[in-house]
């Protein structure tokens, strides 16, 4: 018989800034409010690489329970024993350096996207976690909504027949009357030295539509890693601006169109009129799901012999009245971790290692098919705990 009592993840985070204070926040959330009752989740510390005192305003800011810890280093946070899991959320540039710390450590990690500046990388990073006996995952939430549970099962179910096309656009529509984006130029959307660009940060959420539905489907003994065929234009600190991708599965006769801007935008006047983000196409229908791609809340069912009805779907996201009203769905891919951790498990079957860095090898490709090159010291796969992206020292 299942234990009535959750089992508890117990968190350290890694970094100060906005997403790391919308998922703590999302960890402190009552997992009740989302219909979940066998994990639960506990704050333990905080560490900023800045100062001590940074990570003391951000568990006020977060309204962590008092007993959480404050570091003023990396160091300290995965040196702490209480700490289970380190949830890694510096800039992309910074995640091979920070998550082989944690790992090296032996603590299980949940690393924000996009996971590695490099697929050679990632590939380090999970060969590390294997060797240490340790979970690792990549940070990309939208796995985890119930909405994107349902559309994999209705692919796998043939809902919409053979799915033959799934084409995918997260574009923010940055345009700025200067000619530039309006980033300025050392913000990491843009700033190379941050492993800044729009694939990176927002064509990973693309792919991921592309790949949950044409690649995560496909059974293990048949899986085909796509050839790949990009088109890049370069802002002028050199990071992609706007990326376009051609993925083709040959063996599975399907293709996916991976796009993403910061010059336009997906919805360009914040209401969906220009229909939707995501189109998933098959032989006897097509499913939509409207974007951001990053964070959806409603897909489309359109039969090919629907006579023009159209199933629509809300999911919208729970949030917790005692904590505020807070809720954004980071939580699910927390309560994953917390499950895998649970039951032993050292990566998580929604996102496997394999997946992430076939996923990173094909944004690899993009870049250098578009000549986007990034420094040295970020795109290294030689780990020093005493790189200056370990130890703060900017
Ligand atoms: N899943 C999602 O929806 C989202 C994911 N992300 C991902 O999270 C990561 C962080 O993004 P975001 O929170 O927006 O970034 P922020 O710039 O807001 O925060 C990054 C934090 O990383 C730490 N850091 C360490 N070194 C540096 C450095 N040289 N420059 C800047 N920051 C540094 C800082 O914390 P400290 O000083 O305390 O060490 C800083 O506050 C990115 O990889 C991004 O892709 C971002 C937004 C949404
Ligand atoms: O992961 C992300 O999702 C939301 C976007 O606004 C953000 O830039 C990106 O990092």
């Amino acid at each position: 018989m299942a234990s009535s009592t959750p089992y508890t993840a117990r968190w350290g985070i890694m970094a100060t800034g906005w997403i790391a204070e919308v998922f703590t926040k999302d960890l402190l959330t009552n997992p009740a409010t989302r219909g979940v009752h066998d994990v639960r989740h506990e704050v333990v510390a905080a560490a900023s690489s800045s100062s001590k005192d940074r990570a003391v305003d951000f568990l006020k800011q977060v309204k962590a329970p008092s007993s959480a810890r404050a570091y003023g280093s990396y160091h300290e946070l995965v040196a702490d024993p209480d700490v289970d899991i380190v949830y890694v959320a510096t800039p992309h540039s910074h995640h091979f350096q920070n998550a082989m710390l944690a790992l090296e450590a032996g603590k299980h990690v949940l690393c924000e996207k996009a996971l590695t500046v490099t697929a050679a990388q990632a590939r380090k990073l999970v060969e590390t976690a294997r060797a240490k006996g340790v979970f690792f995952m990549e940070a990309v939430w939208t796995r985890y909504f119930p909405l994107s549970i349902q559309v994999r099962n209705l692919i796998a179910s043939g809902a919409i027949g053979k799915v033959y096309r799934t084409i995918a656009d997260l574009s923010i529509g940055r345009d700025a009357a200067d000619g530039k984006v309006d980033f300025p130029d050392s913000h990491r959307m843009v700033n190379p030295d941050l492993a800044g660009g729009a694939l990176l940060d927002l064509g990973i959420y693309a792919l991921t539509w592309v790949f949950q539905t044409l690649y995560h489907v496909q059974p293990e003994a048949e899986k085909e890693a796509p050839k790949v065929v990009a088109a890049i234009n370069k802002y002028h600190t050199g990071a992609d601006e706007t990326t376009s991708i051609i993925l083709q599965f040959p063996k599975h006769n399907s293709h996916g169109i991976a796009l993403t801007s910061l010059r336009v935008a997906t919805d360009v006047d914040g209401h969906n009129s220009g229909g939707a983000a995501i189109r998933i196409q098959g032989s006897g229908g097509e499913i939509q799901v409207m974007g951001p791609a990053y964070c959806p809340l409603q897909y489309r069912v359109i039969k090919k012999d629907g006579g023009g009805k159209v199933e629509v779907v809300d999911c919208p996201i729970p949030k917790d009245a005692g904590r505020d009203g807070w809720g954004q769905g980071m939580f699910w891919e927390a309560d994953e971790c917390a499950r895998c951790l649970r039951d032993g498990r050292k990566e998580s079957a929604t996102l496997p290692w394999s997946e992430s860095v076939v996923i990173m090898e094909v944004m690899d490709e993009a870049l250098r098919q578009g000549g986007v090159e990034y420094p040295a010291v970020i795109s290294t796969d030689v780990y020093d705990a005493q790189s200056p992206l370990n130890t703060g020292k900017r």
